[in-house]
């Protein structure tokens, strides 16, 4: 049920959930908590009225997959409209349905809304790049990325340059991070469906404590392979058969392989499991199975290489350990991607990195109005218990200061969430900004580009500010503790506010007729 996953954890529009939500919806079916949720962070309501959200796809880079809106319009039977300036995005009618379209069986299309496209752009994502995608799952941004980064999605598998076309052909890496199996199960699920595999690898961990660098091997095997002439021969050798080659290099030897729904496998040459899908994917070459392990035994001399050749410290999640110790085992990645050892020195630390935080979900109307048809009860036990209100700014505290750790200086952090809630966007970005003293900035963010109309960004709350500030404190005569610096630190404190709603950008459903959506660029200083 991978398509149902998809649409049903992935951010978008009202629509999206085909079939999902309820059509007569009237805000009086709203849950008592859940107005009062609304009232306190000063959300409105209506936005959960707005009928006429355009739906958006995304389309996919792969030039073995791609398709142009006039095919996709024949497909949908309905007017698809590049959104200009983004061309990879298409509006479409609310009511477009994409699942039975054959676009979106072969994965050349994606239900993604244009809201989560723009916190892509955001990060800048330039081919050879280290991405880390922290909050990753269901991988809508973490697809995205990794399609941006190898340009056609996936490894060439026309390796007819020679040996020497392997630094092409990963060029970049991204890295996802979630704390949920399940949730991470779709991801894997969506980066084989759309072939892009072969750059990105996954791990089940905590956000914010997640401490693995970039991979650090991949710069290695290139440099051998471009250093000794006869490694090169051999892989150019070798990559006279183009499959092979590839196949070298992104079989991913997962023990937790889900092509699934029932698919049958079967032995490859190198005894690992290979689904009827894979096989397909594969049909076109002529394997030779000596070929194939002549490549094998190369990558894995390369590998040899670039591992054990270091006294240097890795990291176990969190904790340090000293050479040769346990890496952290990656719930997903392919073979070159597998074997990193994990070193963990400052030049490892990553270009770029964006924190789709844990939130309340409370912009995303496909979201909220699921639960018309689930049950308003799991929605409360989910999303708005006490507990989890309370604990919520910490967790996206901790895993926007673990973001900016693993980020290089220099690099760019976007924080994002599908919250419409103050305290959970410009009140976590004002604490870390005034925080970092300096050594974290806001970056411009295209507010008026695309035609879409932002929505006008909160003041971020003044004791966050003062506090972060380190603002001194006085008793009014009710006994409550108040902020209150000189007349200057007022007034700094003023401008730090209105720069915070400034340079953030919000989405809603009435002014942007997207999901709702918060961001912030962030660039590292040191
Ligand atoms: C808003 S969703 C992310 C959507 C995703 N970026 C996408 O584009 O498809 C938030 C995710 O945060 C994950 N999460 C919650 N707590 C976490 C933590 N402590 N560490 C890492 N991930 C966490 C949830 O499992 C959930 O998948």
């Amino acid at each position: 049920m991978e398509s149902d996953e998809e649409d049903n954890y992935t951010q978008g529009t009202y629509q999206q959930c085909e079939g999902a939500s309820s059509k007569t919806f009237s805000l009086n079916n709203l849950p008592a908590e859940f107005v009062a949720f609304l009232a306190k962070n000063e959300i409105d309501p209506a936005i959960y009225t707005v009928t006429d959200l355009p739906r958006y796809v995304r389309l996919n880079p792969d030039p073995h997959l791609t398709i142009t809106p006039e095919e996709l319009e024949k497909q949908l039977g309905t007017k698809v409209e590049p959104v200009p300036g983004l061309e990879a995005f298409c509006r479409l009618d609310g009511s477009a349905k994409l699942r039975n379209t054959q676009a979106y069986k072969d994965g050349r299309i994606f239900g993604m809304d244009l809201s989560s496209g723009i916190a892509v752009y955001a990060l800048d994502v330039q081919p050879g790049e280290h991405v880390l995608d922290i909050c990753c799952a269901p991988g809508a941004k973490l697809c995205m990325i990794a399609g941006l980064l190898t340009n056609s999605g996936h490894v060439r598998s026309d390796r007819s340059g020679g040996g020497n076309q392997l630094q092409m052909d990963i060029t970049g890496t991204v890295t996802g991070v979630d704390i949920s199996p399940h949730r991470l199960s779709t991801c894997r699920s969506l980066l084989k469906r759309h072939r892009l595999q072969q750059c990105a690898r996954l791990f089940q961990a905590d956000g914010t404590t997640f401490s693995v660098l970039r991979p650090s091997a991949i710069d290695t095997i290139r440099a051998r392979i471009m250093a000794n002439p006869s490694g090169a021969k051999k892989a150019a050798s070798d990559s006279q058969s183009g499959a092979q080659s590839k196949r070298a290099l992104d079989d991913d030897e997962d023990e937790h392989d889900d092509y699934g729904n029932g698919e049958s496998s079967q032995m490859t040459v190198d005894g690992g499991r290979e689904s009827s899908a894979r096989q397909q994917f594969h049909v076109n070459s002529l394997e030779n199975e000596t070929t194939f392990k002549r490549h094998k035994a190369a990558l894995d001399t390369l590998k040899g290489l670039c591992s054990g050749s270091t006294g240097e410290t890795t990291l176990f999640n969190g904790t340090e350990t000293n050479g040769s110790q346990e890496k952290v085992v990656p719930f997903f990645a392919p073979k070159i991607l597998r074997n990193d050892p994990q070193l963990h020195t400052e030049a490892f630390k990553y270009d770029k990195v964006i924190v789709d935080a844990e939130c309340t979900h409370d912009g995303s109307i496909a979201h909220i109005l699921k639960y018309e048809a689930w049950g308003w009860d799991s929605f409360h036990k989910n999303f708005m218990s006490q507990d989890r209100l309370d604990s919520l700014s910490d967790l996206q505290r901790g895993l926007l200061m673990n973001g900016f750790r693993l980020t290089k200086a220099g690099g760019i952090i976007v924080y994002s969430t599908c919250s419409l809630s103050r305290a959970q966007n410009e009140d976590i970005v004002a604490w870390f900004i005034a925080g970092m003293r300096g050594r974290a900035v806001l970056e411009p963010l295209p507010k008026h580009a695309l035609g879409i109309q932002t929505a006008t960004c909160k003041r971020p709350c003044r004791s966050i500010v003062a506090s972060a500030l380190g603002l001194p404190t006085v008793t009014d005569t009710s006994g409550q503790v108040q902020w209150q610096g000189t007349p200057q630190q007022e007034a700094d404190m003023e401008q730090f506010q209105d720069h915070i709603q400034e340079m953030c950008l919000r989405y809603d459903p009435l002014a942007s007729k997207t999901s709702g959506f918060f961001l912030a660029r962030i660039r590292k200083i040191a």
